[in-house]
């Protein structure tokens, strides 16, 4: 008999990727400095992206989103903090679990370039998404 349980849980189920990003007035689409949805969309891919890098050692695709939630605006001077996880993995797909968090914001109320913490973060969009990478060489 085997020291082993029968199933061992996949060791990149669970793998947390986490991107920074100042959102500059250069993003801003809508009045009140709006960003465009799809701006953040853009973000999830690119946290994706390093996610099938620590998986799979490649880039991967971007097959499908799903339950894509828009809960709070995100405005030009924001500071957005996007994270992906990994909560399914199939034979050359994953899913993954994404979150876009304002973690700071502008304050224009204080003065021109006045910003501050914002804690605690608002969750702005989340969504579930599925890479497909290479097969195994
Ligand atoms: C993260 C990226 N670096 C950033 C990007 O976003 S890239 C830009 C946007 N994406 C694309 O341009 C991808 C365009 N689509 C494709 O090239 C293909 O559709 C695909 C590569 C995504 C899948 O094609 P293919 O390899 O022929 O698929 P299959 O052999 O049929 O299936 C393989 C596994 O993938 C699962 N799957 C396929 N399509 C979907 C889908 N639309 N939604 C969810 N899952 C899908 C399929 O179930 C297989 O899964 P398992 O291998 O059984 O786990």
């Amino acid at each position: 008999m085997s020291d082993q349980p029968a199933t061992e849980k996949d060791p990149r189920l669970g793998l947390t990727v986490t991107h920074r990003r100042y959102v500059s007035y250069a993003e801003a689409h809508y009045a009140g400095h709006l960003v465009a949805g799809g701006y953040v969309l853009g973000l999830f891919g690119d946290v994706a992206t390093e996610v099938c890098i620590r998986t799979d050692g490649d880039e991967g695709l971007l097959a499908s989103y799903a339950e894509v939630r828009f809960l709070a605006p995100v405005h030009a001077g924001d500071v957005l903090e996007v994270s992906a996880t990994v909560v399914r993995v199939g034979n050359r797909s994953r899913d993954l679990d994404l979150g876009a968090r304002v973690v700071a914001r502008g304050e224009p109320g204080r003065g021109e370039s006045a910003a501050g913490v914002v804690e605690p973060a608002t969750v702005a969009v989340t969504a579930r998404a599925t890479v497909v990478v290479p097969p195994t060489r």
